[in-house]
């Protein structure tokens, strides 16, 4: 008798489970807007969740399917959760720029006792906008001239590795990139020799492997589960990173006050902001009894870390993705090589700041790269205050979670016709003419788009620039020339390494 009301008893919880999800799975319907057809526990993203599908690639099919219908927005089901897809660009322009209010922070998990979760990507509100006004400085266009040479000191280390895969015929690109941009970045956020060129096994080069950039199932954990109550489970952002990261930050600051050590990079303009509470673009970073630090040494050391990580693998990914392509397009190679060469020529044979600027093709490339790759396919977004849509009747809900699909944007042919084509030539100004805005955007927009976006440029165009100088790239005899991704990763890796033949010019 026991156990049978017990049965009953589970079934009557089991119908009711049921009764809520469908209930849950109308959450859009209900409120006016389009939905698919979700599953019950996957909700729209079985593919993605079941690891099949990469997470830019699930959001792109949305995006395409409301687009086909000719919808200006959809709403999905990340398992239980859901969703808001913008799809039309003045949506997506309002939501970033105009209407930025009730769209600008992303949802992320920070918690007090997790120090680097306290990093620009993830703080909200006005722990993002205070941290933003004060980190902004560091990377103006006079900051990245200062900071030019010491990444043009990294690159140049380039050389003799190019030359050995000469000798050996072939070049891994994906490790080359991953080691040269973990050697920048470590030289310019924590003014360390960390030389993984040379040494692949240095120990930030393996710190960094074990960085774990959220998997879209931990980022749903973070952006569902109620952050206190992550916070006192003891949830790390980013698991058995802290203590490295921290000694790291604070020894170097140390050793520099010590030894005072002026160094043109993110460090010292940190350390300026410690100590003095402003840059003053010299080597000053001495504390002054009238002046007030304006950063702690706990801000300082999440900066770092997310300069790093937000850096070097965004950034390695797309030189790799440039060089692939490249490979694929001889004549397009040359004509790269072509403007190199001009530009090695006209400066001595030494890329200037000034000279990154006239690498117009170079670019392109880079900038059609980012448009055929975005490495963060799709951005997120949360909606801070309930907001009305304009020119509808849909009124999305504080705390509604959004993704703006940008892969899905980038190879829309409306916008850019034979999108699985490589072509530099989009980016013509008569070409970007053409478009509307914000049918682009691999680096966001408006005021929180990526601090780092002039940095990246750069060393993307320093990269590629000393890699086309002296080598000739072409794919390797029996290569898939199609890149494919690995699933269940939030930013677009390549499956397989992109390995190349190449030759001496
Ligand atoms: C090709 C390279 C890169 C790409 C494609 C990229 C892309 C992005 C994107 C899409 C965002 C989100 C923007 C938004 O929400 O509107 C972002 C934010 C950010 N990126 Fe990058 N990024 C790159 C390189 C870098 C580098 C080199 C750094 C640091 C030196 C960096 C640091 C950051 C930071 C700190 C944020 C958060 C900004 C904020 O919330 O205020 N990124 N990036």
């Amino acid at each position: 008798m026991d156990f049978l009301l017990l049965l009953v008893l589970l079934g009557v919880v089991f119908l009711l489970l049921l009764l809520l999800a469908k209930r849950n799975y109308s959450y859009w319907e209900r409120n006016g807007v389009t939905q698919l057809n979700p599953e019950l526990f996957y909700g729209d993203l079985r593919d993605m969740l079941s690891g099949h599908v990469p997470m830019g690639s699930a959001f792109a099919n949305f995006y395409n399917i409301f687009k086909q219908k000719n919808l200006p927005f959809g709403g999905v089901y990340w398992a239980f959760t859901p969703m808001f897809i913008p799809v039309d660009v003045q949506l997506i322009k309002a939501m970033l720029v105009k209407d930025f209010a009730y769209f600008q922070d992303r949802g992320s998990y920070h918690h007090e006792n997790d120090i680097l979760s306290q990093n620009l990507f993830r703080l909200p509100g006005e722990q993002w906008r205070n941290l933003r006004q004060k980190l902004s400085p560091t990377f103006t266009s006079s900051r990245m001239r200062m900071m030019f040479e010491t990444m043009q000191e990294k690159i140049q280390q380039l050389d003799p590795i190019l030359d050995r895969c000469i000798q050996k015929g072939e070049i891994n690109v994906t490790d080359v990139s991953a080691c040269l941009t973990t050697d920048v970045i470590a030289s310019c956020a924590f003014g360390i020799e960390c030389n993984s060129l040379q040494d692949p096994d240095c120990q930030l080069r393996q710190q960094a492997k074990r960085i774990s950039i959220p998997m879209p199932l931990k980022q749903w954990v973070e952006n569902t589960v109620p952050r206190k109550l992550l916070g006192y489970t003891g949830f790390k952002a980013f698991p058995g990173q802290e203590a490295f990261f921290r000694k790291l930050v604070l020894d170097t600051m140390a050793y520099r006050e010590k030894n005072v050590i002026y160094r043109k990079d993110f460090m010292h303009l940190l350390l300026q902001l410690r100590n003095k509470g402003e840059l003053t673009d010299d080597g000053n970073f001495s504390k002054n009894q009238s002046q007030k630090g304006i950063l702690t040494d706990d801000e300082i050391i999440a900066q770092c870390f997310i300069f790093f990580t937000a850096g070097f693998d965004t950034s390695s990914s797309t030189m790799a993705f440039a060089m692939h392509e490249l490979a694929l397009q001889p004549d397009l190679q040359d004509r790269v090589r072509d403007e190199v060469l001009q530009v090695f020529n006209k400066y001595d044979g030494n890329i200037t700041y000034l000279g990154t600027q006239e690498l117009v093709l170079t670019g392109r490339v880079i900038a059609e790269t980012l448009r055929k790759y975005p490495v963060l396919a799709n951005i997120p977004r949360i909606c801070t205050k309930d907001y009305k849509i304009p020119n509808s009747n849909v009124v999305l809900k504080k705390g509604t979670q959004i993704q703006l699909p940008v892969w899905g944007l980038h190879m829309d042919p409306e916008y850019f016709p034979d999108p699985h084509k490589f072509d530099p030539d989009r980016f013509s100004e008569e070409a970007k003419a053409t478009r509307p805005e914000f049918a682009y955007f691999p680096f966001g927009e408006g005021p929180r788009i990526c601090i780092g976006a002039r940095f990246a440029q750069i060393e993307a165009k320093l990269g590629l620039a000393a890699l086309l100088r002296k080598g000739k790239f072409s794919v390797l005899p029996g290569k898939n020339t199609t890149l494919k991704f690995k699933p269940s990763m939030v930013l677009l890796h390549a499956t397989e390494e992109i390995r190349l033949k190449v030759e001496k010019r």
